[in-house]
């Protein structure tokens, strides 16, 4: 199988959006079965204030938005893994930032709500990200099969805990994705890191697609968009602008990082805190 990632600067019009999505789906080549991941919001970002909320609000009786994944999976024959839409929670006043994944007949394999919210100051024209003012925090991980491989699901802001990615690889995963609008301050100065931390503590590929650019609201995002084998190598990269990037997943590559330094066997802290023997 191949992995993608579709770095994009989305605006807070759906169909542009989805124009973009196509332009960048069309241009794969079919010879082989793909996983394609989107960024956060790939299909609304950089409103003001409550426009997410009102999305989801409007979106919330028909899931139109959902739907139209789904077709995008199904038109261009992909394992679609869309970064995050935000969906109406049940306590009306919040939506969740919610990860799907779709198989190329369009089905819903299943979905991640982001756990770690972002309310944080940055040193940027933005100051105080207040993530959780709209935003509900999920409650449990998600582990999906995608082509008979366990995908582990994550979103942006969740990349800072290395608690959840250890999880979601006892729980099997060999592959976790990253969809994220990482801002341009801390992008520069973390995000290559901490997905290479990631991929080498826990020797799994790591599919990451930014947000990039400047957006409608003046937010800026990172991009760098990336996808790294359990090696900790950067098998492809895109830093700037909007486009598609992939790289062959390799499970005989995985399973020798996993072998010659197998340390989820050494490790001694795996299921409690171990004292120091
Ligand atoms: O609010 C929206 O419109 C969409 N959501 C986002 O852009 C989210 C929450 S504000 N961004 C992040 O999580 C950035 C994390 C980051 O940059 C870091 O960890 O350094």
């Amino acid at each position: 199988m191949q992995l993608c990632a579709i770095q994009m600067s989305s605006n807070t019009s759906v169909e542009d959006n989805i124009a973009d999505i196509e332009l960048q789906l069309a241009s794969l080549e079919q010879a082989q079965q793909q996983l394609v991941l989107l960024p956060e919001c790939c299909l609304f970002f950089g409103g003001k204030d409550k426009a997410q909320l009102a999305l989801a609000r409007e979106n919330q009786a028909t899931n139109e938005l959902k739907g139209r994944l789904g077709k995008l999976a199904s038109k261009y024959n992909v394992f679609l893994v869309a970064g995050s839409i935000p969906v109406l929670s049940d306590q009306q006043e919040k939506f969740t930032n919610s990860c799907f994944v779709f198989s190329p007949e369009g089905t819903e394999l299943g979905g991640y709500d982001k756990i770690h919210l972002f309310d944080v100051a940055v040193q940027d024209s933005e100051k105080n990200y207040f993530e959780s003012r709209y935003a509900k925090a999920g409650d449990h991980i998600s582990v999906v099969k995608v082509n008979g491989i366990n995908v582990g699901l994550t979103i942006c802001y969740d990349l800072r805990f290395p608690e959840l990615f250890r999880q979601l690889c006892q729980q099997g995963a060999k592959i976790i994705t990253v969809p994220s609008a990482f801002t341009r301050v801390t992008g520069a100065a973390h995000w290559q890191t901490l997905l290479q931390a990631r991929a080498i503590e826990n020797q799994v590929y790591i599919v990451a697609a930014g947000q990039e650019g400047v957006h409608f609201n003046g937010r800026e995002t990172w991009g760098h968009s990336m996808i790294i084998s359990p090696w900790g190598e950067i098998l492809t990269q895109l830093d700037t602008g909007k486009g598609i990037i992939c790289a062959d997943y390799q499970e005989q590559e995985l399973d020798k990082v996993r072998k010659a330094m197998p340390v989820a066997t050494h490790n001694r802290f795996k299921n409690k805190l171990m004292s120091y023997e």
